[in-house]
């Protein structure tokens, strides 16, 4: 099926002049769901086996779990600033509409594990970029970051060194 389709637009969210990528009827349709994890899953490189996959809070919660599974997984979130419990590191980021603090547990991946990092939208790409060096400070291996999409015209592939895979380009 069309997942396309289940992407709402929603203008001036979360600020005016923002046009914002609603992914809810998407994940609220069962097909679409399956679909959409076992795509995510099969984009992953067949050739590493990955240890963990990291969703990044809060939309990337989701399908993360599940591709998880589907690749016989962990998974780790990436939450914002004072929501993780125990010991963390942080690295401040800007994104499309603002900036923030992402924190992971430091005992949450072992140096040499292979990571796959999911989220639902690449926009320009501060978000994912600070997952990445918060992985490799703590000794991870990036294989792959995926998204079910990609603004390209906001060019966050150029601030990713690893590998970069998405569903649906915009
Ligand atoms: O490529 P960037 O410009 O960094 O933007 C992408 C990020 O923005 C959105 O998250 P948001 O911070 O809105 O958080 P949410 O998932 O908690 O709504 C989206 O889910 C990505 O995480
Ligand atoms: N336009 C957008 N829609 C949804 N999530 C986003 N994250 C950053 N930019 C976004």
């Amino acid at each position: 099926m069309n997942i396309e389709k289940l992407i709402r637009d929603v203008p001036d969210f979360p600020k005016k002049g923002i046009v914002f990528k609603d992914v809810t009827p998407l994940l609220a349709n069962r097909k679409a769901l399956v679909q959409c994890a076992d795509q995510l899953a099969a984009l992953s490189p067949n050739d590493i086996k990955i240890d963990k996959v990291i969703g990044i809070e809060a939309r990337g919660f989701i399908l993360g779990g599940m591709i998880a599974e589907r690749l016989g997984a962990g998974f780790v979130p990436v939450r914002k600033k004072g929501k993780l419990p125990s010991e963390v590191i942080s690295k401040k980021y800007g994104l499309e509409y603002g900036e923030d603090t992402l924190q992971i547990h430091t005992d949450a991946i072992v140096a040499g594990e292979h990571i796959l990092i999911h989220d639902d939208v690449l926009a320009t790409g501060g978000t994912a970029s600070a997952v990445c060096q918060l992985v490799e400070e703590l000794g991870g291996i990036v294989v792959q970051c995926n998204f079910i999409m990609e603004l390209d015209f906001l060019k966050g592939r150029d601030h990713l060194i690893t590998n970069v895979a998405s569903l649906i380009n915009y």
